[in-house]
């Protein structure tokens, strides 16, 4: 059968060549903003050459220019139509040479043999052996490019992006990627009711593509979020494109316009409404805006802070990153008692899953939090309660609150391990908790009220399962300001489990 090659439409051509980030940026508009689907290998192949131009042939920007070539070169390539419709036309007749979509007619919906079959191809593509996480593999740039030796090269939500994008290239709409904090597979279907693995997870892992994700793994592991992934929708698919645009040059240097670039298609896609079930998104322009504020704009703490309302709302706030996004804003930035609070609300989450041996990412991030952070952290206040003891009202050491929090981070790491089929804390993690409680004087210890709940509290209890959302005190501030507790009478009845009730005097009521 003839392969009807589509070349781009005119809309999309007057953009090129493009020579800037305000040029990649109107693309990105047109398509977004066209009644129809976005162009999702488009928009890819787009994104990787630029993001190739950048960081990997280095374009010497002007300052470490010999004088005469001062500002004569550029510090944006020039990507020029011509380049991209040739990598396009590439893959769009890869993957109708290899789908004979005819097999297929008729049911407008894929099937699940056509999505293995996709993967297949891409799969079977790839180079035989390359460093998989290495950085800039995630666009179709990466696997169009270079010879078979030196391009095929996709991550493993590089694999996942490139299915979708054959696939809609295919002609299927109801072929959507799925993503949890740290993996990505699609739905697909009526209604988007079937999932399939595309891709593979992790090192080590024998990966399950063709399969759906569902049974006892899926369910109780942090890796399939209990149900809870982010269902993308093209738009949504676009703004994993860009949150995966990666400006590392080398471990110390990034690409300034790289940057730049990802943070204003981000605000695009936010002005556009897409990334409002997207909490990682809304994350990770946060930290752009952190590094890089933009005028007029939300800042950080508001966009962490619409990152877990995200979470909240869509997904029975199952998702960890928004807190630990905000944690880690909050250390950066010296707010010590916010960082506890911000990750005794993301132990919260975790408590509701089961610790599995696909988790190592999350296990991770919490170990660098109880084993890195907090003793620095605590080091840090306990410095400045010596140099500055007329402050000790207000350190951290002193407020009762605070460890309150660090309490309740660790009882989550507890509940995320108790029926795990691996465990999660062992002596490693004891020493570090030992030099953190020991900081906090016996005053401040005994302030901290305890409460054990009447009813034994149920072994598989409700969290495990979803049903029951725990309060949680994040985004609401503590009714008791950290610097009322000011004698013994302010004792702070704070649950263990965050939620915070002031002893009525003190609440002025
Ligand atoms: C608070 C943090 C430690 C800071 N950065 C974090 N990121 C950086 C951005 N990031 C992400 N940001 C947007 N979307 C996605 S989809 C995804 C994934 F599911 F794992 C995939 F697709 F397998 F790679 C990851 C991820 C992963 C989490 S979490």
């Amino acid at each position: 059968h003839s392969i009807k090659m589509a070349g781009f439409r005119d809309d999309q051509k007057c953009t090129f060549p493009l020579q800037s980030i305000q040029d990649v940026v109107k693309l990105f508009r047109i398509e977004l903003e066209r009644g129809d689907e976005p162009n999702l290998a488009l928009l890819s192949i787009v994104v990787g050459s630029v993001e190739n131009l950048l960081t990997c042939n280095r374009y010497l920007s002007p300052r470490n220019e010999t004088e005469s070539e001062q500002n004569v070169k550029p510090n944006f390539p020039i990507l020029e139509l011509s380049t991209v419709e040739a990598l396009y036309c590439k893959f769009e007749s890869q993957i109708k040479g290899c789908v004979d979509v005819t097999q297929y007619r008729g049911n407008s919906y894929a099937s699940r043999e056509l999505v293995k079959k996709t993967s297949d191809i891409i799969w079977s593509s790839l180079t035989r052996s390359y460093c998989k996480d290495r950085a800039h593999l995630q666009t179709l740039y990466s696997y169009l490019t270079g010879e078979k030796n030196f391009g095929n090269k996709l991550d493993c939500f590089g694999v996942a992006f490139a299915v979708v994008a054959a696939c809609q290239i295919l002609g299927y709409s109801d072929v959507h990627l799925a993503l949890s904090e740290d993996h990505a597979w699609v739905i697909f279907g009526k209604d988007g009711e079937e999932t399939a693995e595309v891709t593979w997870h992790g090192k080590g892992n024998e990966d399950k593509r063709g399969q759906p994700v569902c049974g006892p793994t899926a369910q109780k592991s942090w890796l399939y979020l209990n149900g809870h992934p982010v269902k993308c929708n093209r738009h949504t698919e676009v703004a994993a494109l860009v949150s995966g645009i990666n400006p590392s040059i080398s471990a110390t240097a990034d690409s300034k316009e790289l940057a730049t670039l990802q943070q204003k298609l981000l605000w695009l896609l936010y002005d556009q409404g897409d990334l409002k079930n997207y909490p990682m998104a809304i994350g990770n322009l946060g930290d752009l805006e952190e590094i890089n504020p933009t005028p007029g704009r939300s800042s950080p703490i508001d966009l962490f802070h619409q990152a877990i309302f995200a979470a909240q709302t869509h997904y029975a706030n199952h998702h960890v990153y928004p807190y630990t996004y905000l944690g880690g804003f909050f250390y950066r930035n010296g707010q010590y008692k916010d960082a506890l609070e911000a990750w005794a609300n993301a132990a919260d989450v975790i408590r509701k899953y089961n610790y599995g041996r696909e988790d190592e990412e999350i296990y991770k991030e919490f170990l660098e939090i109880a084993n890195d952070l907090i003793p620095h952290l605590v080091k840090v206040v306990s410095n400045q309660a010596i140099e500055a003891p007329e402050k000790a009202e207000s350190n951290c050491l002193h407020d009762p609150q605070c460890f309150a929090h660090l309490l309740r981070f660790y009882d989550g790491l507890c509940a995320w391990e108790e029926e795990s089929s691996t465990p999660v804390l062992h002596i490693g993690w004891a020493r570090p908790l030992v030099a953190t409680i020991s900081k906090f004087p016996a005053k401040t210890r005994s302030h901290v009220d305890i409460k054990i709940s009447e009813e034994k509290e149920e072994k598989v209890d409700d969290e495990k399962n979803g049903s029951v959302n725990r309060r949680h005190s994040h985004g609401r501030r503590d009714s008791l300001q950290k610097n009322d507790v000011k004698n013994e009478e302010d004792i702070v009845k704070t649950k263990v489990n965050g939620s915070t009730n002031v002893s009525d005097k003190k609440a002025g009521k």
